[in-house]
């Protein structure tokens, strides 16, 4: 009988897990979330999406990382969970890889170490990700990890790409463009194949439109150019975070307003974006749904930054094939979806009104030069993937 491998996301305030059956080609057999971990914990497990685990904590309960990954793992040891199967090992997706991991990795000691250095380069995803790490080491320290890194998918782009203006000795220390959303993208370009082989082989824009939003071109399935760069705050508009700004604003601000590095960073990465230009909320949906001035202005300016965006990434793959949608906003939000095909008709996009209302998967019209997609993304098996093949080398 085969094992479990059990695949974790951990944000700042929710963990996302996925367990898999361990075989040659993963299956699911279940998914679920913690949310609210620090102020109202509430745990829930699907599987074929019927409800088969729920838990409330208390208001004010910190069930944190370590209480959630030992509540999880005790519910997968009952008989009705798992079937007596154990998890023999777990997969984690880890925001950043910095220069040296540009493929997944078993972690030890040092991986660690190494990984808690790049913490100031994705300071909201990078402390949760190793905090759920470390959970796991003390919950059952002797269950194999791997980490499967955003940034590691990138590594295919030329050099050109990756570079900033900058004098060189700061390339030499790692400040290059490395991009995030890797495991959206590999699987994507994974299943591109199957769904239109004339885009799986030519070029392609990947729109990961969710809470953090990025581009990717596909050349033939590999990156050559992403909106994200350093960190996840580069490129388009996202729920909190500004995307591309000038530079000559940052230190603006730390002129005029004594703003130091932990205000920059909590501006730039928690109070920017759809919550900071619309004052009301970080979330599409909700703000779809609303009727103010300030969250129409949010909406106009997600769009346009994509438009512009979009129009960039053509340029670096010579011209375009297909746009991919993916992501929570990609994959649901229709009227976004209209509107970045409708302003970017001149890139030869035509958008078949009634597909996209329907959620696709094509979602062009005849006549469109440029195929478009709407392709629901899975990171999870992604990470289930790499986190066997990495075990299986090692074994
Ligand atoms: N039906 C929907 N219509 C519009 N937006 C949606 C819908 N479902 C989800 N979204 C949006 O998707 C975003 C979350 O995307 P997701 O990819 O799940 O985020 P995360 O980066 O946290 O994984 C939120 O802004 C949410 O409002
Ligand atoms: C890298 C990144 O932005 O991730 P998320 O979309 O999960 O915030
Ligand atoms: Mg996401």
């Amino acid at each position: 009988m085969p094992n479990a491998l059990l695949v974790l996301n951990a944000g700042s305030s929710s963990l996302k897990f996925s367990i898999f059956l361990d075989e040659e080609s993963p299956r699911l057999l279940l998914r679920g979330e913690f949310e609210a971990l620090s102020t109202h914990p509430r745990f829930t497990a699907r599987a074929d999406g019927a409800v088969i685990g729920e838990q409330d904590w208390a208001p004010g309960t910190r069930l944190g990382h370590e209480g959630a990954i030992a509540h999880l793992f005790a519910w997968g040891r009952r008989e009705e969970v798992l079937g007596g199967r154990h998890i023999s090992a777990v997969g984690h997706r880890v925001v950043h890889g910095g220069t040296r991991f540009f493929g997944p990795a078993r972690i030890d000691a040092a991986t660690l170490a190494e990984l808690e250095a790049l913490i100031p380069l994705a300071p909201l995803h990078q402390p949760h990700c190793l905090a759920a790490i470390q959970a796991v080491t003390r919950t059952a320290p002797t269950v194999a990890q791997v980490a499967c890194f955003d940034t590691a998918f990138h590594r295919t782009q030329p050099a050109v790409a990756q570079a900033f203006a900058l004098p060189r000795r700061y390339a030499e220390e790692g400040i290059r463009r490395y991009g995030f959303h890797g495991l959206s993208y590999e699987y994507i370009a994974s299943v591109l194949p199957e769904v239109d082989s004339h885009a799986a082989r030519g070029r392609t824009v990947v729109a990961h439109l969710g809470n953090g939003a990025s581009l990717c071109a596909l050349l033939g399935g590999r990156s050559v150019a992403t909106t994200m760069s350093l960190t996840a705050l580069d490129g388009l508009m996202m729920g909190t975070r500004c995307g591309a700004i000038d530079p000559g604003v940052l230190l603006y601000l730390m002129e005029r307003h004594g703003m130091d590095a932990r205000a920059l960073e909590r501006l730039l990465y928690e109070e920017s974006g759809l919550l900071g230009v619309s004052g009301e909320s970080s979330d599409m949906r909700d703000l779809l749904n609303r009727s103010s001035a300030a969250a129409g202005e949010a909406l106009d300016l997600f769009v346009y930054r994509i438009h512009r965006e979009l129009g960039s990434l053509a340029a670096a793959l010579h011209g375009l094939d297909a746009v991919v949608f993916t992501g929570g906003i990609g994959e649901h939000a229709v009227p976004i979806r209209a509107r970045v095909c409708q302003g970017a008709r001149w890139l030869g996009l035509e958008l078949d009104e009634e597909a996209n209302a329907r959620g696709g998967p094509r979602i062009s019209g005849p006549g469109s030069r440029v195929a478009l997609w709407v392709v629901p993304t899975n990171e999870e098996v992604m990470i289930a993937r790499h986190t066997r093949r990495v075990l299986c080398e090692v074994a």
